[in-house]
């Protein structure tokens, strides 16, 4: 029976997932159907051929629907026009770039030692999420924190991004 059949359906080299489970499912409902012997009166060949057709549409239907994985935007350094949009703003408000390093320094000061562990337990959280960690050292109620992207090589959008969480949430310890 499973002779006849993949004769009959033309799995194309590419195709989804899901498609791939989809014609097994269906292989084995066919086969199932193809090794029942009860009094059904059609022959086992043109079972075969329109449960072949059928899959065949699905094949297509699913070939046809399926869209490319979107790539991963690739991490690039910082143009010379976003650090001017968006580094100076940082720069302004107390970050500064370290000496031989594409790189950006933040002291930050609390009230005691719970405060700062609140302000790095935030910030951890979305470094988890971004997958993008900060270089920091924390004495008590000082933080010292200095961000950079190593996969560049040097600052990224991430940089940025994660240099504003840390502004908007200092505001909260003010
Ligand atoms: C393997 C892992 O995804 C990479 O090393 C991530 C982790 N966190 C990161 N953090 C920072 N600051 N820069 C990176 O390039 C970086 N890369």
């Amino acid at each position: 029976m499973l002779k006849i059949f993949q004769k009959l359906v033309h799995v194309p080299n590419v195709y989804s997932k899901s498609t791939n489970s989809c014609i097994k499912t269906q292989m084995r409902c066919i086969t199932a159907i193809g090794n029942r012997n009860d009094s059904i009166s059609e022959p086992v060949e043109k079972r075969a051929r329109l449960v072949a057709t059928a899959i065949n549409s699905t094949i297509r239907y699913s070939t046809a629907t399926t869209v490319p994985v979107q790539k991963k935007k690739k991490m690039a350094k910082l143009t010379e026009q976003e650090r001017a949009e968006q580094l100076q703003p940082l720069l302004d408000a107390g970050w500064s770039m370290v000496n031989g390093r594409d790189a950006i320094y933040r002291e930050y000061i609390f009230q005691d030692f719970n405060q700062s562990f609140r302000f790095m337990t935030g910030v951890a959280l979305l470094a988890e999420k971004m997958n993008h960690h900060p270089e920091w050292f924390n004495v008590y109620n000082k933080l010292q924190v200095t961000m950079s992207t190593h996969d560049v090589g040097g600052l990224s959008a991430k940089d940025i991004r994660m240099a504003k969480y840390m502004e908007e949430e200092f505001k909260r310890y003010a």
